[in-house]
Formats: C-alpha cells, sequence, structure tokens
C-alpha cells in the first residue's frame, strides 16, 4: 500500500509540473537522525541561527530534508512564505505538531490549533489588545523607574538584561491577570512561589517534545506534568478570581460584568465563563509574552551601545521632544525611533523561526529542479521549517549590506513586501501585539535616553542567539550608563 501511495502521490506532483528541491547531504538519508543531532548540538552552542544560514548559504532560498524520519521543506523564499502565511490557505497549519505535544501544559488555544477552534480562541483575546486598552504608561512608568534605581550612576558594568525580563515578567502579570507578580519589587504573592521555574520548565518541554517527534516518548514525563500541574494552579488563581468577579456582576445593566478592560484575562471573562478555556487562554497568551517585548528592549539598547553615531542620532531627536507627553502619537512620530526599532526586529527577529505542517496535498510555489523555480510538491504531513533571521538577512532583498545595522534604510519610502520582512509573522496568525510591544519599547527606550546621556557597551563578544520558542541575546545586555545630571 505504502509503494501505492507513494507512486500516486509522485504522479500527483508530475501532473503539477512539480520538482524535488535540492536535497540535504545527508548521512542518515532514512530516518535523518545526523540533521538532527547537528542542530541539537548548534542550538546547545547558541549557533542555531548561525547553522540555519550556513545551510541556506550552501542549498539555496529552498532544499528539503528528513528530520527523524519526517520530510522537512526548510525554505526562506517569499513566494513560498507568501502561500503558507496566506489568511486564505487552508492546506497548512500547526495542530497536528503542536496539540498533542502540548495540551497538557497549555491545553486548546490560539498556539496549538487551527480552523474553527483557533478562530474562536483569536476572538475572545483580540478586544484586550485594542489601542484603548494598551495605550496607558502609567504602570510601565511607576515600575520602569525601579528598573532606573538599579542602575549604578557611576558609570560601572551592569546587566540590564535581567531587569528588563523582571520588568516583563510584572508588566505581563499586570496586562494578564490585573496583578504585578512583584519580580522588581522584590516581594512576590504567596502563591507565585515556584511558579516561574515551573512554568519554564513546562514550557521546554513543550518544545523538546515537539522537536523530538516521533521520538518524544524518550522525554521523561513525571517531572514536566507536575510542572504543567503547577502551572494550572499558579493560573486558576486567576482565573477563579475572574469568575467570581463575571459572577458578582452578571446581573448589572446588560447582564454584562463592567469591564476591567485592561486586563486580558478579565476581558475574556466577559465572553465566557468555562475555566478551562479561559485557563488555556490565559497560559498561552504568557507563552507568546514572556521575554517577548524584553527581548527586543534588551536587543535595541545592545545595538545603541554598540553603535555611538545610532545613539547620538536617537539621543537628539530624543531631546527634540522636550517636555512633551509620550502618547502613541508623539512615539510614533518619532522617525528615527521607529527605524532603530524596525531595524533591530530585521537584525535580531524575536521569534527567528517557525514551522507549519501541510494539512493535505498542495504544492509550494517555488524551490524545486536544478535551477530552483519549479514549484515543489508537498504531501500532507510535510513540514515547512523556515528562518525568519535568515530572511532577513537575505543580500538579495536587503543588498550587500544586509548584515549591516543601518535605521536609513527604512527612509526614502523602502518597503519590504509582507512576506520579506515579518518580525510579527503574517496572515491570520499575526501577533496581536505589535502595537503595544513596539509602543512599549518606544516608550522605554526614549525614557531611557531622557535619563542617561550615554550607553556604552561592556561587551566585545558580538550578539548570540540563545533560542527557545523566541530568542535573546545569551550573554545578556551588559553595558555603562552615564546619567544626564
Ligand atoms: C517584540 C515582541 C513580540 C514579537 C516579535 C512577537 C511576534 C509574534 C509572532 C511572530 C507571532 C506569529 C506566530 C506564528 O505565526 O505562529 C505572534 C503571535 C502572537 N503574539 Fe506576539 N510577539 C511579541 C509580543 C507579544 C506579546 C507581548 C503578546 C501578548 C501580550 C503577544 C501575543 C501574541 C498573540 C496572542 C499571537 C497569536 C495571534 C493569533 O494566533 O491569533 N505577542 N507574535
Amino acid at each position: 500500500y505504502r509503494v501505492y501511495l507513494t507512486q500516486a502521490l509522485q504522479l500527483k506532483a508530475r501532473r503539477a509540473g512539480c520538482q524535488p528541491a535540492t536535497r540535504y547531504k545527508h548521512k542518515d538519508p532514512i530516518f535523518g537522525l545526523d540533521i538532527f543531532l547537528k542542530m541539537g548540538n548548534a542550538m546547545a552552542k547558541n549557533q542555531s541561527l548561525v547553522e540555519h544560514r550556513r545551510r541556506y548559504d550552501t542549498y539555496g532560498h529552498t532544499y528539503e530534508a528528513i528530520s527523524l524520519g519526517s520530510r522537512v521543506i526548510f525554505s526562506i523564499h517569499p513566494e513560498n512564505l507568501k502561500v503558507v502565511w496566506s489568511k486564505n490557505n487552508t492546506d497548512w497549519g500547526i495542530q497536528p505538531l503542536r496539540l498533542h505535544n502540548m495540551a497538557p501544559f497549555c491545553g486548546t488555544g490560539f498556539i496549538t490549533v487551527d480552523g474553527p477552534e483557533w478562530k474562536q480562541s483569536h476572538a475572545l483575546l483580540k478586544p484586550a489588545f485594542h489601542k484603548s486598552n494598551i495605550s496607558d504608561f502609567t504602570s510601565l512608568e511607576e515600575n520602569l523607574r525601579i528598573v532606573f534605581d538599579q542602575i549604578p550612576k557611576d558609570g560601572s558594568k551592569f546587566d540590564l538584561q535581567p531587569w528588563i525580563f523582571k520588568l516583563y515578567l510584572d508588566m505581563n502579570g499586570l496586562f494578564l491577570f490585573g496583578e504585578s507578580i512583584g519580580m522588581l519589587s522584590g516581594a512576590p504573592p504567596v502563591h507565585t512561589e515556584g511558579f516561574l521555574d515551573a512554568f519554564q520548565a513546562g514550557f521546554n518541554g513543550c518544545g523538546l517534545r515537539i522537536a523530538l517527534g516521533p521520538l518524544n516518548f524518550l522525554m521523561p514525563k513525571g517531572s514536566w506534568l507536575r510542572a504543567c500541574k503547577k502551572t494550572h494552579k499558579f493560573a486558576d488563581v486567576y482565573v477563579d478570581r475572574a469568575l467570581e468577579y463575571r459572577e458578582k456582576h452578571h446581573l448589572t445593566q446588560d447582564g454584562q460584568a463592567p469591564p476591567k478592560q485592561y486586563t486580558l484575562l478579565y476581558n475574556m471573562a466577559q465572553q465566557t465563563g468555562n475555566k478551562s478555556v479561559l485557563r488555556d487562554q490565559i497560559v498561552q497568551a504568557m507563552m507568546a509574552s514572556t521575554e517577548t517585548t524584553g527581548s527586543l528592549i534588551s536587543n535595541i539598547v545592545h545595538v545603541l551601545a554598540n553603535n555611538p553615531p545610532v545613539f547620538a542620532a536617537l539621543r537628539a531627536e530624543v531631546l527634540a521632544v522636550g517636555e512633551e507627553a509620550l502618547d502613541f502619537n508623539r512615539l510614533g512620530r518619532m522617525e528615527y525611533l521607529q527605524n532603530v526599532i524596525t531595524e533591530t526586529l530585521r537584525l535580531y527577529p524575536v521569534f527567528p523561526q517557525n514551522i507549519r505542517v501541510a494539512l493535505k496535498d498542495t504544492i509550494l510555489p517555488t524551490g524545486g529542479g536544478l535551477g530552483g523555480t519549479a514549484p515543489v510538491f508537498a504531501p500532507a504531513g510535510t513540514l515547512f521549517d523556515t528562518s525568519f533571521a535568515a530572511l532577513h538577512r537575505d543580500k538579495n532583498i536587503w543588498g550587500p549590506d544586509a548584515d549591516e545595522f543601518r535605521a536609513s534604510r527604512w527612509n526614502g519610502g523602502f518597503k519590504p513586501t509582507r512576506f520579506e520582512y515579518m518580525p510579527f509573522g503574517a496572515g491570520l496568525r499575526q501577533c496581536l501585539a505589535q502595537e503595544k510591544a513596539t509602543m512599549e519599547a518606544s516608550y522605554i527606550i526614549t525614557r531611557m535616553l531622557q535619563e542617561f546621556k550615554d550607553i556604552k557597551s561592556e561587551d566585545d563578544r558580538p550578539y548570540q542567539a540563545q533560542v527557545a520558542l523566541t530568542a535573546k541575546n545569551a550573554n545578556g545586555c551588559l553595558v555603562s550608563l552615564t546619567p544626564a545630571t
């Protein structure tokens, strides 16, 4: 039957004019253990993005391989990305790859499902990201001041990254559940004890299970399941509060609880009283927000500390703001600042890679044959693995200085297509927090440059991406800062 199936698929591919993409030179062409181990080794050395790029340089924009028995098409060709990430294309998804591997940790939600269930989850989350809910910087300012207080004022060396991550654990707590988890104050609520370690272990376990694919039975499950349980216990504290609130206010006015609208969980609890739905969504939202905006800010500071002319130009723009209020409108009009953020996300994408799976037999428009331009057949179950980090440094798109930080490349109407620059994804699953993340980054960087007249790098190592779901600088953000007054 397998032989028949293979032949039937080959016939289907030939009829559509498809040709195979360049094949990775395997040592183990049957199970593809070699490519799996090589990537594992590169990840352990924080070299996975370098390894991906090296392979694209060797094999071209699209090539294919076998990894742990699955066929994988690796591609950074914008034409292919356009098809796979298209809003109307239901041939590609994520559910068969993620749901069974992640459900014990985070259940059913926008990260784990496709189709109508994804749509429901997306609809529950979306209202909380409305501009009116994300444009008040009062709590951000209060918490940012605590970070500023930690920075040595005598110009001595300081790792800013852990403090930015603490700031974001607290800010995410406020946005997701309406309560800071006390990382900056050093006084976390009692129920958070052990939560961060459990969350990290639960999250990492999901990643490992996905990476191991058919070998995921090799991962010991006991401690992972305990970490999942502890994470649920933490989330349930807030879910129960949101449900109590919903219950208490249920019969007011038109039957809706008055909105505690700035908070994602309370916002969702206006729409559903289902405890497990709320818990799944909030755990998945924690996954999407952990270390994302924090990494972006740490990366911008890394760029500024290593590029004195960029720092000087940006500080001049910040000083020109004077006493004006830093709202969305004013921050959005700071053109150089916006270009610095855009260029930082190009060179150091916080989500550097992504994988989709073919939900049915389908065709990629390009990458096949000797010239690499023929369509490529992808039978159901084929994985599509892309690297935004490699895409964002492709010299065909960005020119010979693709590896250089040049904020001015975004001046004068230069605009890559939606599938050449994808720091926030594209299509249906595009990040709901894009505006929130970029505006908060704008606020923090502006405030920092108001408070400090110089930032110098105290680290001569290059940026080294430590990749889990997201990427952060493995070396932290070692800098020295000079106060403005
Ligand atoms: C610099 C910061 C961030 C970056 C670069 C980023 C990037 C991304 C990317 C690339 C995706 C698409 C994933 C995919 O296609 O599989 C995504 C989705 C998403 N992100 Fe973000 N993200 C950031 C911050 C955040 C934050 C802080 C939150 C929540 C508070 C968040 C919530 C979401 C949600 C809910 C989705 C899924 C949308 C859906 O499927 O409906 N993101 N993000």
